[in-house]
């Protein structure tokens, strides 16, 4: 049973897959304290956060079961991304769920800064009917300035032309093409603090993003500019702002988030009257909340059975048609990196993959990973290695790793090659998926073999001389150990040969050690692959 533990306040309808799941326990205890989570989160296989929780490395480090941490939402600035990666904790998120809430709400405070609505309210409830102080601006014919061109900025451009707006667009990744297509000019940041009537972000924020709308910005502001912050505190410096509001250089802002959430009573924006302000409302609305919910929780239900998953934040995404190609050779992947870790002798210094026939042709790097988890998990323990952790682990281990390909595969449709470069000796193995029979290990070393890597093997190198086979048969039969298959492999008569036999258990050191004194063996190894 699965133990899933909800920390925030996340729609009831959206994590009700997990609920319902026979295999998953959900508690939901929003609003704990980082001494308690890190007292609970042992027991936890999945935490499900919005932006409340701060996952911190204390956190991932108590969650000892903690396979995925879920983010009902965009932002995962409140997860330690770098915490969870060294541990193999898969951090996903929902990316598509609050777009058009999100956009949405930015309109909302466009139209109320453009207006004065929350400060007229405060004003017409406490009764005073004043006319005079709130005259506003219209929208029809404003530049609007949108920092951010992803989901939520083009969402914003895309309602802001039905306004009669122009649109200056900024966005590192933004194409001219699409630019073209959504009907915005593509601009620089400088473009639009000059020129914009509004201005609106809608980028993470960043060590590049924070503060990018700073003291320098608004001395060449246009004067009159109305600023909107949907996305997150901080990328518009604060105390710049407010001076810039006092020396008449903007004229109003609207901001749903904060530098730090909540703000202190004191903080400036909360008494200025030309600032309004929403607590981090952007994503709030029943369909958001059921929405990201919804997602997460899917994704966290295939992270926790093994199952392919996406939205994960501390991978690179794979697209659809590059996973459906790689995922039958995972498996493979890993039982290759492991077979050839298990062969191996020393400390490894260098994993070398190389990619023939189809696979040569696609981005294989999601496979590495399962490749270099195979290898790693035989020294770290498999435990503590997987596919989110295992570059890293390489990464701070100097170990280097080095992909290969080439188009031609004189045997196989596919084919992947690995080959380990300890101090004392470099081991190859090689596989393919053969249609109709499934995973194939063709190549040990120089040898070539057929072998299902499955299950307990004995790797025996020996001489290729009369009456082995028979001895080593005869030595495993007194001790108890069944054969169920054995694959001979040579390159010359009488020349040096291995042996690869599958048995039904484990043989044991004893008897590997009186495998290797017999005449003619010289090494013989144990392997486990499942
Ligand atoms: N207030 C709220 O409740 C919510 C806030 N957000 C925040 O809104 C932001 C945007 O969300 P999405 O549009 O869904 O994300 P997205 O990933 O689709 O878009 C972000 C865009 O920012 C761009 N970007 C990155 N660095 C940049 C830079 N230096 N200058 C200009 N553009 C840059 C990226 O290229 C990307 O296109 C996120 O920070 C997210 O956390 C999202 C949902 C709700
Ligand atoms: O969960 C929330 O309400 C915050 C949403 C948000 O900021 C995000 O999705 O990035």
């Amino acid at each position: 049973m699965f133990k899933v533990l909800v920390s925030d306040p996340i729609s009831d309808l959206g994590i009700q897959q997990l609920v319902d799941a026979q295999d998953v326990a959900v508690d939901k205890k929003p609003g704990l304290s980082e001494d308690e989570l890190v007292s609970i989160i042992g027991e936890y296989d999945a935490l499900l956060v919005r932006s409340q929780t701060r996952v911190t490395p204390r956190i991932m480090e108590a969650g000892k079961q903690l396979k995925v941490v879920g983010r009902a939402g965009v932002g995962v600035d409140n997860i330690d991304l770098e915490a969870a990666t060294q541990r193999g904790i898969i951090v996903i998120n929902a990316p598509d769920g609050n777009t058009i809430t999100t956009c949405e709400h930015t309109f909302a405070m466009m139209m109320a800064v453009a207006r004065h609505i929350p400060q007229a309210y405060l004003k017409t409830v406490g009764g005073v009917w004043d006319r005079k102080s709130f005259l506003g601006v219209e929208l029809r014919n404003k530049t609007l300035g949108v920092l951010g061109m992803g989901r939520i900025g083009s969402e914003v451009a895309k309602r802001a032309k039905a306004f009669g707006m122009e649109i200056m667009g900024y966005d590192p990744f933004m194409t001219e093409e699409r630019a073209e297509k959504l009907g915005i000019k593509l601009a620089t940041v400088d473009e639009i603090v000059r020129n914009a009537d509004f201005m609106t972000v809608h980028t993470p924020l960043t060590p590049e993003t924070r503060h990018m709308i700073g003291k320098k910005q608004f001395e060449v502001m246009k004067p009159g500019m109305r600023i909107i912050n949907c996305a997150r505190g901080g990328i518009i410096d604060e105390l710049a702002l407010v001076e810039a509001i006092d020396a008449g250089i903007v004229a109003g802002a609207a901001f749903d988030v904060f530098e730090v959430e909540p703000p202190t009573e004191d903080h400036p924006f909360l008494k200025h009257p030309k600032i309004i302000v929403t607590p981090h409302l952007g994503a709030s609305t029943v369909e958001a909340q059921e929405n990201v919910a919804i997602d997460v929780s899917e994704q966290v239900l295939h992270i926790l059975r093994n199952e392919p998953f996406s939205n994960a934040v501390n991978m690179p995404p794979i697209p659809a048609n590059l996973q459906s190609k790689l995922q039958p050779y995972y498996s493979l992947g890993e039982k290759l990196g492991s077979l050839v870790a298990q062969i191996t002798e020393g400390a490894v210094q260098e994993i070398t993959v190389r990619y023939s026939g189809e696979l040569a042709e696609v981005d294989t790097q999601p496979l590495t990973r399962y490749i270099v988890k195979g290898v790693l998990s035989h020294h770290l323990g498999s435990d503590q290695v997987n596919v989110v952790n295992s570059m890293h682990l390489a990464k701070v281990r100097d170990l280097n790793i080095v992909q290969q390909k080439s188009q031609a595969s004189k045997d196989f449709t596919n084919l992947v090659t690995v080959s380990l470069r300890t101090k004392q000796e470099e081991r190859i193995v090689a596989g393919t998926l053969l249609t109709g029979y499934g995973e194939r290990v063709v190549q040990i070393d120089k040898f070539p073999v057929d072998v299902t890597p499955e299950g307990n093997l004995i790797l025996i190198s020996h001489n290729d001389k009369p009456g082995i086979i028979g001895r080593v048969g005869t030595l495993l039969g007194n001790n108890d150990v069944n054969i169920a298959t054995m694959q001979v492999g040579r390159q010359l008569a009488g020349g040096s040969a291995i042996m690869v036999l599958t048995v039904d258990k484990n043989a044991g050191k004893d008897i590997l050690e009186q495998l290797t004194s017999l005449p003619e063996l010289n090494t013989a190894k144990e392997i486990t692959l499942f």
